[in-house]
C-alpha cells in the first residue's frame, strides 16, 4: 500500500532518511534526479532540445542535478534559474556550482530575463516541488504562463510548480504548471488524485528514491492507494467440496420503468463476480425481460408494475444491494424506510438509493452501520446537503458522513476513493475514462453486493470490489477501446480481472 503524506511530513522522511542512512541530504538529492533521470531518458530523442526551469529550492536543485546528467549524455540543454531575491537552498547552491562549471546558468531575476520556448523543445518544471507555501505571483505567474502556452511537452519533477500537495480549493488555477508527465517522488501527492486538477498532470510516474522505510512506518497517514500487492491476499480460494449455499444469497432491488436495464446489469454482474444465489427484486414490467437475459437469478417480482414499493421476501441469510434505477418514487422511498428499519446487516446502497435518503434525513439514521454507500460526486453532495467546491472539500465531507454514521462511502472517480468510518482513505489504481459510461456504476453495486454476500468484509468488499471493477474495465479498454466500451463489457471481463489477482 502506497501511503499519501502532507509537505512536513515528507521533509521529516526526507531528514530522517538523510540520518538513518547516514548520508547528506545532498547524496538523496542525487539519488532522487538519477531516478528521475532513468525514467526521462526513455521518454526523450537524441535530438530533443530540453529547457529546464529550476526554482530557488530543493526542487530546483534536483533540476540542475538533472541537467548535469542530461549533459552527460550530450543532450542540448538550456538552464533558467530563477532566483529573484539571489538566496538558494544549501543543496540547490550545491547543485549550482556542479553545473556551473559544465554549463552557463540563465539567472531569471525580473520578467526582462524570462525566455520565450522555442517550438518543440522539451519543458522540465522544476520551479516548485511539495515546499510550495503559497500562490505563486509575479515573475512565477509569468513563468507558468510561458511555460503552458509554450506548446511544449511539459515533465514536471514531484509535483506540478504552483501545486498545491493537499487542498488547492484557494489556489490560483493560473499559477500552476499543466505537465504532460509529473516523476513523484517516492509517493503519488494526494492532490493528482482530485479531479479539479486533472488538467496539471495527465500521467503520473512514481520514482522509488530509496527513502528509509523506518522512516515511512514511522509517519502516519490517513490517505492510501491500494496495489495489487493488497488486493491479492484477499482473494478467497474456492475449496474442492465448495456448493452454491457457501458463496451467499445476494438480493438486489433494481429498476423501474425504462430503468430496467440497471437490474440487468447488476444482475450480471453480482453473478460474474462469484456470488453463489442471486434474487432481483423488480417491478412486474421487468420480469420477462430479466429472466431472459439473465437466465441464472431468481426474480421476485413486485405487485407494481412500474417501480417498487414492497420489500418481498426477505431473510437474514440475504445480503442486500438496493439502488440501480430504482427511481425516485415516494412508495420506492417508503419500501427503502422499511428495509432500513427491519435490516441490521450491512447492505450496498446506491443511485436513487442515495437520491432518495438524501431527501428525507431520517433515514440516514437508519443505514445498518458498515454499510456500503457507492455515490458518485454528484449524489455525495445530495447526501451531504450542499455543493461542495472541490473535491478535496467533498472527500472531507464525505469523510466526515462516513465517521458520523459508521458506513464505508465509495466516492466513484477517476480514482475512486473508499472511505472507511475510521475516516480513512484508500484510493484506487485501477480503471479508465472509457469506464465513464452509462450503467458502469449499476456494475460496481452489483459486484459489491456480491462480494458483501460472499463473506467479504465491509472493507474488502469495497477496495476489492472496486479494484476487480476497474481492472475489468481496464481489460476491456484495451480490447474495444476506451470511446466504445460499454458497461456490459466490463461484466465481460470480470473473470479476467479475478484471474489477474489469482495468478501471480
Ligand atoms: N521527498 C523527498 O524526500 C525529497 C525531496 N526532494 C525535492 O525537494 C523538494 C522540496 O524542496 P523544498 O522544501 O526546498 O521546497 P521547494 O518547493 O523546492 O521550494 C520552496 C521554497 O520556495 C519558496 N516558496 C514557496 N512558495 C513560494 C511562492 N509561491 N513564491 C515564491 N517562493 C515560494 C520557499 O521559501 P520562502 O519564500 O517561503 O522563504 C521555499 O524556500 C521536493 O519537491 C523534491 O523535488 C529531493 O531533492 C530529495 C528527496
Ligand atoms: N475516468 C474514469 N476513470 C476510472 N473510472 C471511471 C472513470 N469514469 C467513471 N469511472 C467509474 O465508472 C463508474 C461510474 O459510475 P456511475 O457514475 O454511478 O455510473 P452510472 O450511474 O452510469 O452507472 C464508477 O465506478 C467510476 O469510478
Ligand atoms: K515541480
Amino acid at each position: 500500500m502506497l501511503k499519501l503524506f502532507d509537505a512536513q511530513q515528507i521533509k521529516a522522511m526526507d531528514t530522517c532518511t538523510v540520518e538513518k542512512q547516514d548520508i547528506q541530504s545532498v547524496d538523496l538529492m542525487e539519488r532522487a534526479s538519477l531516478a528521475l533521470f532513468e525514467s526521462l531518458c526513455h521518454l526523450l530523442d537524441e535530438d530533443s532540445h530540453i529547457v529546464i526551469f529550476a526554482g530557488s529550492g530543493n526542487n530546483g536543485g534536483d533540476a540542475l542535478a538533472l541537467a548535469r546528467m542530461l549533459l552527460t549524455k550530450h543532450f542540448s540543454v538550456d538552464v533558467y534559474l530563477i532566483n529573484p531575491n539571489g538566496i538558494l537552498s544549501a543543496d540547490c547552491a550545491a547543485n549550482k556550482a556542479r553545473l556551473e562549471r559544465l554549463l552557463y546558468i540563465n539567472e531569471i531575476r525580473s520578467d526582462k530575463d524570462i525566455p520565450q520556448i522555442e517550438k518543440g523543445s522539451v519543458v522540465i518544471d522544476g520551479i516548485f516541488g511539495s515546499g510550495l507555501n503559497r500562490p505563486l505571483s509575479d515573475i512565477y505567474l509569468q513563468i507558468v504562463s510561458v511555460i503552458n502556452n509554450s506548446g511544449s511537452i511539459v515533465y514536471s519533477i514531484d509535483i506540478p510548480s504552483g501545486l498545491f500537495v493537499e487542498d488547492n480549493s484557494m489556489n490560483n488555477p493560473d499559477g500552476i504548471v499543466k505537465a504532460d508527465r509529473v516523476f513523484s517522488f517516492q509517493f503519488p501527492k494526494l492532490s493528482l488524485l482530485l479531479p479539479e486538477n486533472a488538467d496539471y498532470c495527465s500521467h503520473l510516474t512514481i520514482l522509488d528514491i530509496g527513502l528509509c522505510s523506518e522512516c515511512i512506518d514511522e509517519q502516519f497517514s490517513d490517505y492510501s492507494c491500494i496495489e495489487r500487492r493488497d488486493i491479492e491476499p484477499m482473494l478467497k480460494k474456492r475449496n474442492t467440496f465448495a456448493h452454491k449455499g457457501v458463496f451467499g444469497h445476494a438480493l438486489i432491488f433494481a429498476g423501474s420503468f425504462g430503468k430496467i436495464g440497471a437490474a440487468v446489469l447488476s444482475a450480471r454482474a453480482c453473478l460474474r463476480a462469484g456470488v453463489g444465489l442471486l434474487t432481483m427484486r423488480i417491478p412486474s414490467c421487468g420480469v420477462e425481460i430479466l429472466q431472459t437475459a439473465v437466465p441464472e437469478a431468481m426474480v421476485s417480482a413486485e405487485e407494481e408494475k412500474e417501480w417498487l414499493s414492497g420489500v418481498g421476501g426477505i431473510s437474514d441469510k440475504m445480503t442486500i444491494g438496493i439502488g440501480p434505477g430504482i427511481g425516485l418514487c415516494q412508495v420506492t422511498g417508503d419500501l427503502l424506510k422499511t428495509l432500513l428499519t427491519v435490516s441490521s446487516k450491512p447492505m450496498v446502497i446506491d443511485a436513487d438509493a442515495l437520491n432518495l435518503i438524501a431527501k428525507d434525513e431520517s433515514l440516514k439514521l437508519l443505514i445498518p452501520k458498515e454499510s456500503i454507500l457507492t455515490p458518485h460526486p454528484v449524489e455525495l453532495d445530495r447526501l451531504i446537503g450542499c455543493r461542495c467546491l472541490s473535491g478535496y472539500e467533498r472527500l472531507q465531507k464525505a469523510r466526515e458522513f462516513a465517521e458520523t454514521y459508521s458506513v464505508y462511502v465509495v466516492l466513484k472517480g477517476a480514482y475512486t476513493a473508499t472511505i472507511t468510518p475510521e475516516k480513512k482513505v484508500f484510493f484506487n489504481s485501477t480503471g479508465n475514462p472509457g469506464m465513464a459510461t452509462a450503467g458502469s456504476g449499476d456494475v460496481l453495486t452489483g459486484v459489491i453486493t456480491s462480494l458483501l454476500a460472499q463473506k467479504y468484509s465491509p472493507f474488502e468488499s469495497a477496495v476489492f470490489g472496486v479494484y476487480l471493477h476497474g481492472s475489468a474495465g481496464d481489460f476491456a479498454a484495451k480490447s474495444k477501446s476506451v470511446y466504445s466500451l460499454l458497461a456490459s463489457d466490463i461484466i465481460g471481463y470480470l473473470g479476467k480481472a479475478y484471474r489477474g489477482i489469482e495468478k501471480r
